[in-house]
């Protein structure tokens, strides 16, 4: 299968066989070309990676030649929809905006699953992972790497009492990272901690004969601390148990990703805070991969407010290292995550990477003295320090029976209010046994003792030979379940959208297809409760249901209040009915040259009426932003505000070709009367069958200006190809027509 840039991604190609799929590569992907310097467009860049085939360059790209220059670290987009087959476009779209690392939020609770779940039911808040979503998502995934150009690093978690199966399933289905952490199953999950380090090992043995890449579970101190800042010594001290418990298993450190996120945010003054932190870091575990995550904790509903927080996150990537540069979409603060939000993030990275690029060549920290130097040096002897008093109370579990972790103390500090596990307490207690002296697994990558000699000297160091290999080295053995439930399946879902697939209908979304979801921002001239609620009811005036209220800013308590609002239409649009005017046509600038040259054009324009906004129009004629002059065409320029009568006046003077009239202000059709009005001058002096009217402005629309007399009306984002391939085409059919 082969994706088509112009064509859907077609889910239901994707499930067919999905029982043969096999993955194409096993292992983690870190970007081409990291370290090389290279040119793009007319730039010199330090710190790319290589570029993408096909993608989606930021906005201002068209400024700069469309470049779309891709960073060195690999960027994350997590994706937590619930409903897999919705979330294959939303990952198509986010390989288009320079993702390659793509994280799958399970549904909430999956931790507490003891097995694997098969088929493909909807999650909450993330997809149950399951081996046919995963298989389905990263088979979509081999086409989308394939159309975008580069590989697609596929990754969700392994934890929960079915860490160890969830880490088969993984391997056998070529997923390519994983969370794998034992102190996140203690910490938040409850689950017992014996059983948690004894699977992480089992787990970890596996990710390590699929090469996956691990990231750690650090962050989630950060996220549930009270102040997050003061658990910085703890973090250290909690990646440091789980990469040296994970070298232990065998695990090689370039897989081993420690998942930092900068631990304030503003009003703190974070930089100052989270600077040192990061630099201690890196020192630390200098042999690391660092896996940057953007705060969590500190986001509120303010899209915007979050952004900027992930600026400044960004910022101490480029002046550290982020070998994977992990977004976090900035309506976490407020919903599951949105595909407009996903594609935000990603772009928030890329733009703010590649904007500090070579930043470290003129800007380097002050590491060797003043506030950093202390702090950076402060913090590396906290962690000691309690590093060393969890080996005095007798190890590990012993210091989480004392509750020494997201204690709210800043450390040595404690006060006494960290989270408590018993040993023998939590999920699965009880649940690990001695294996017996005849114990064998003949399965490949087993952690512990197998006891394989008794059974075979020569299967010592490859126990699946004695039953002619496992799943993992005959993927024909894995018993690949279809669905469990005949309702709570994607087939059935997909059946409730077929409609929009297969007719000329759509409807609005932002989480799943067809889910009508639309998001109005407005400002009311009202304190915030009644903002509040008098946006409800605009909201329901205006067709929408289950209007709700997502995001609120005072804009000052009495004046007003900013308020984005959700709700979901409940129609459809059938776009075979849409009038879509056709795009202008564009010539080449060789053709307009050319044309020019053999026969010259000369114009008179200027802003009309009582108008000063001369920039639009400067950009059409002047030959320093791709204007009309750079065709050869002789531009009379008359200034701002200029009467219509006086323009008409010059175009006599010079036998000008043609007239260009901008226009901006639009207060009670201004802007149309003047166009109205130059047009009957030109026919009451008698040049009008002689001359090409043209108006501009960012309020016109061509079919408003034509109706108005002009020839043509050009709006927001014109350009001078545009205008000069309507004056030659036009001036040919006055000239075929004379
Ligand atoms: C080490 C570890 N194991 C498992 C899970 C998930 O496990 P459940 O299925 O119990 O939710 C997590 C979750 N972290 C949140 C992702 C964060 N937004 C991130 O980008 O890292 C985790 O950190």
């Amino acid at each position: 299968m082969e994706l088509k840039q112009n064509e859907k991604l077609n889910v239901e190609n994707i499930l067919r066989d999905i029982d043969k799929y096999r993955p194409r590569r096993r292992g983690w992907t870190w970007r081409k070309g990291v370290g090389e310097k290279r040119k793009i467009g007319k730039f010199e860049y330090y710190e790319t990676s290589e570029l993408l085939e096909k993608s989606q360059p930021l906005p201002a790209a068209k400024s700069f030649d469309e470049i779309d220059p891709q960073p060195d670290s690999v960027i994350t987009t997590e994706i937590a929809s619930g409903r897999f087959e919705d979330d294959i476009r939303r990952m198509r779209m986010a390989a288009w905006h320079g993702a390659d690392h793509i994280m799958v939020i399970r549904t909430a609770g999956q931790s507490h699953f003891d097995g694997l779940i098969e088929g493909t039911p909807q999650g909450v808040g993330g997809i149950p992972v399951t081996r046919k979503q995963v298989r389905a998502q990263r088979k979509a995934l081999d086409i989308i790497e394939d159309e975008v150009g580069r590989p697609i690093n596929y990754h969700s978690y392994v934890s929960g009492v079915a860490g160890p199966e969830i880490a088969v399933m993984f391997a056998e289905e070529g997923v390519n990272g994983a969370h794998q952490d034992p102190q996140y199953n203690v910490l938040y999950r409850n689950i017992n901690m014996i059983r948690s380090f004894v699977d992480a090992a089992v787990a970890k043995k596996v990710m390590v004969w699929a090469d996956m890449a691990q990231i750690d579970g650090a962050h989630n101190a950060n996220a549930t601390a009270r102040e997050a800042w003061k658990v910085m010594p703890e973090l250290m001290v909690q990646h440091a148990i789980n990469s040296m418990f994970s070298v232990k298993i065998g695990m090689k450190k370039e897989n081993i990703c420690l998942s930092t996120v900068p631990p304030t945010a503003p009003p703190a003054p974070c930089m100052r805070i989270d600077l040192p932190y990061a630099v201690a870091l890196r020192e630390l575990f200098k042999d690391y991969k660092m896996r940057a995550q953007m705060n969590t904790k500190y986001m509120e509903s303010s899209t915007r407010e979050a952004t900027v927080t992930h600026v400044l996150n960004l910022l101490i990537s480029k002046l550290t290292r982020a070998d994977i540069q992990s977004t976090i979409t900035p309506d976490e603060g407020r919903n599951v995550p949105w595909h407009i939000y996903n594609i935000e993030a990603c772009d928030t990275a890329k733009q703010a990477m590649i904007g500090m690029d070579g930043l470290t060549e003129m800007v380097e920290i002050k590491r060797n003295d003043g506030e950093l130097a202390e702090k950076v040096r402060e913090l590396k002897e906290r962690a000691i320090l309690f590093m060393e008093e969890i080996l005095e109370v007798g190890g590990y579990f012993k210091a989480v029976e004392e509750g020494f972790f997201v204690d709210s103390g800043y450390y040595p500090e404690r006060n006494g209010d960290g989270i408590v596990r018993k040993i023998d307490g939590g999920v699965g207690a009880g649940t690990v046994v001695e294996r017996d002296d005849d114990y064998m697994a003949p399965v490949t990558a087993h952690f512990g003792y197998n006891n394989i000699a008794q059974y075979d000297e020569n299967a010592v160091d490859n126990p699946s030979s004695l039953i002619d290999g496992s799943t993992l080295e005959k993927p024909e053995k894995i018993i690949f379940i279809d669905e469990l439930d005949e309702n709570d399946n994607v087939y059935k879902r997909l059946e409730e959208t077929k409609e929009l697939r297969e007719s000329s209908l759509t409807k609005p979304e932002m989480e799943w297809h067809g889910d009508g979801v639309v998001l109005l921002t407005l400002f009311l001239p009202e304190e915030d409760r009644v903002a509040e609620f008098a946006a409800i009811e605009i909201g329901k005036k205006m067709g929408l249901e289950d209007v709700e209220v997502i995001n609120k800013e005072i804009m000052q308590l009495a004046e007003g209040t900013r308020i984005e609002l959700k709700g979901r239409v409940p129609f459809t649009i059938d776009t075979s009915k849409l009038k879509i005017p056709p795009k202008p046509e564009v010539m080449s600038d060789d053709e307009i040259r050319k044309e020019i040259e053999e026969h010259p054009m000369k114009i008179v324009a200027a802003t009309v009426g009582e108008d000063e906004h001369s920039v639009g129009l400067r950009e059409i004629i002047d030959i320093k932003h791709g204007g009309i002059e750079k065709y050869g065409i002789e531009c009379h320029y008359l200034g701002t505000s200029v009467p219509v009568e006086k323009l008409i006046d010059a175009a006599i003077e010079i036998d000008a070709d043609a007239i260009l009239a901008s226009t901006i202000i639009s207060h009670d059709d201004i802007h149309y009367k003047n166009m109205k009005k130059l047009h009957e001058l030109c026919i009451e002096k008698g040049i009008r069958d002689k001359v090409i009217l043209l108006a501009g402005g960012t309020q016109v629309s061509n079919e408003l200006a034509v109706e108005n007399g002009v020839d043509a009306g050009f709006g927001r984002g014109t350009k001078g190809v545009h205008v000069a391939t309507f004056l030659v085409k036009k001036r040919r059919e006055m000239r075929n027509e004379g």
